[in-house]
């Protein structure tokens, strides 16, 4: 807990980072794993259910909230936080993500995105200022630069175009900061799959010497490997002292590896949209509850776990909820996907701590060979 934002490096194993992000509502112990608040809240979770598994921030929906309730409707309501009863951390995006994929997007230009809502169709404006303004006005502890994230495979041309445009919304948006000590504001590099481009991002987001880096246009189609290889370029760019945060990242395994590749921050919706269909992250990998074969199942997803939806409910009952559409169902598998999540996270942390990251990847890997059983 500290009065301005600081990032602290407690340890390195390879290019593995254990740290601490400290900022004034509350310390967030890296690498972390952030879970999705979408409409101000993280879905089929109570809010203190997701503190207690372990998550030191959430993160909150800029593109959601801004439409409704609206974000000055949130402010005159004392802000999220107030709002959704959270009082840690909350880092929220720009909006600009889930408007290229979720709204009719109407016209992206120099000036910002201009797009109808899917909620009731009218048109909105978002420029980087106003994106800007928006997680302000959310009282958001750390906010996102509007950018420009291209799909892969893209073009070169296309990539460049929008890592340029993605560099000049990142110089508007810091300006429209402007100089708050306990929160801060990252940038995105982007670059696609290109190595020079990704390189050119990173060096000239360094300079604008921002609080935090977000590695984004990545997870967007193209393979792991090809993610990890973007990693190798552009984390050496990247300041040291400085947290790193791959945006929509992952699987476990992409956890795992991209921070052996220096990462130190994750969101995803995978642990609760999965949990919702039936998917359920266990020490020995994947289970689909939807699958028959559970049926008659009595075993819990893990005896050995500390999570109730974990250690006491039988693959049998939680196969029947799921089959039944009953909402017990996403609670209990959403509950223990993000279980997963934060014990995954935990035994990374301790591993960087004690030097023995490989070994850690590779048992844990070990297991989820094993498969259910
Ligand atoms: O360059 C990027 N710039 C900005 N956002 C990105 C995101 C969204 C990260 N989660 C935001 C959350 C904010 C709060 C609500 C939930 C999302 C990405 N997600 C993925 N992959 C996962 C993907 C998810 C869907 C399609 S790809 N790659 C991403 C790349 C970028």
């Amino acid at each position: 807990m500290t009065e301005t934002f600081q990032f602290k490096l407690l340890a390195t194993d390879g290019k593995a980072r254990r740290g601490e992000v400290s900022m004034p509502r509350g310390t967030i112990r890296t690498p972390a794993f952030m879970p999705v608040g979408t409409v101000g809240t993280v879905k089929a979770m109570y809010l203190d259910q997701v503190r207690e598994l372990g998550a030191d921030i959430i993160l909150g929906n800029t593109y959601h909230l801004m439409l409704r309730p609206g974000a000055e409707r949130v402010a005159r309501l004392g802000g999220l936080h107030n709002f959704i009863r959270w009082d840690r951390p909350i880092l929220t995006d720009s909006g600009g993500f889930q408007v290229m994929s979720l709204s009719s997007l109407r016209k992206l230009n120099e000036q910002g995105v201009t797009f109808k809502s899917h909620v009731d169709g009218a048109l909105y404006h978002m420029s980087p200022e106003r994106s800007i303004e928006i997680q302000g006005l959310l009282d958001s502890d750390i906010q996102m630069q509007l950018d420009e994230c291209v799909a892969l495979p893209a073009e070169p041309n296309e990539i460049e175009r929008a890592m340029e445009m993605s560099l000049r919304w990142a110089e508007r948006c810091k300006a429209a900061f402007g100089d708050q000590p306990g929160k801060a504001m990252f940038g995105i590099v982007q670059g696609g799959d290109i190595p020079k481009l990704r390189e050119r991002s990173a060096l000239a987001l360094r300079d604008l010497d921002l609080k935090g880096y977000a590695v984004g246009g990545l997870a967007v189609g193209e393979p792991q490997e090809v993610m990890l290889d973007m990693l190798d370029v552009t984390c050496p760019a990247l300041p040291a002292e400085k947290p790193r945060y791959l945006m929509g990242v992952g699987t476990p395994d992409d956890i795992l590896k991209s921070v052996a590749h220096g990462i130190d921050m994750f969101d995803c919706v995978m642990p609760t949209r999965s949990g919702r269909h039936g998917l359920a992250f266990t020490r020995y990998g994947r289970i689909n509850l939807r699958n028959a074969r559970h049926a008659e199942d009595t075993r819990p997803l893990d005896e050995q776990s500390t999570c109730p939806a974990t250690r006491d409910y039988s693959r049998a009952y939680l196969h029947h909820l799921i089959r039944s559409n009953e909402s017990l169902g996403g609670m209990l598998l959403s509950w223990n996907n993000l279980a997963y999540y934060q014990e995954l996270m935990a035994g990374i942390r301790k591993a960087i701590e004690e030097g023995r990251y490989a070994d850690f990847m590779a048992e844990t890997q070990e297991n989820w060979k094993r498969g259910d059983l």
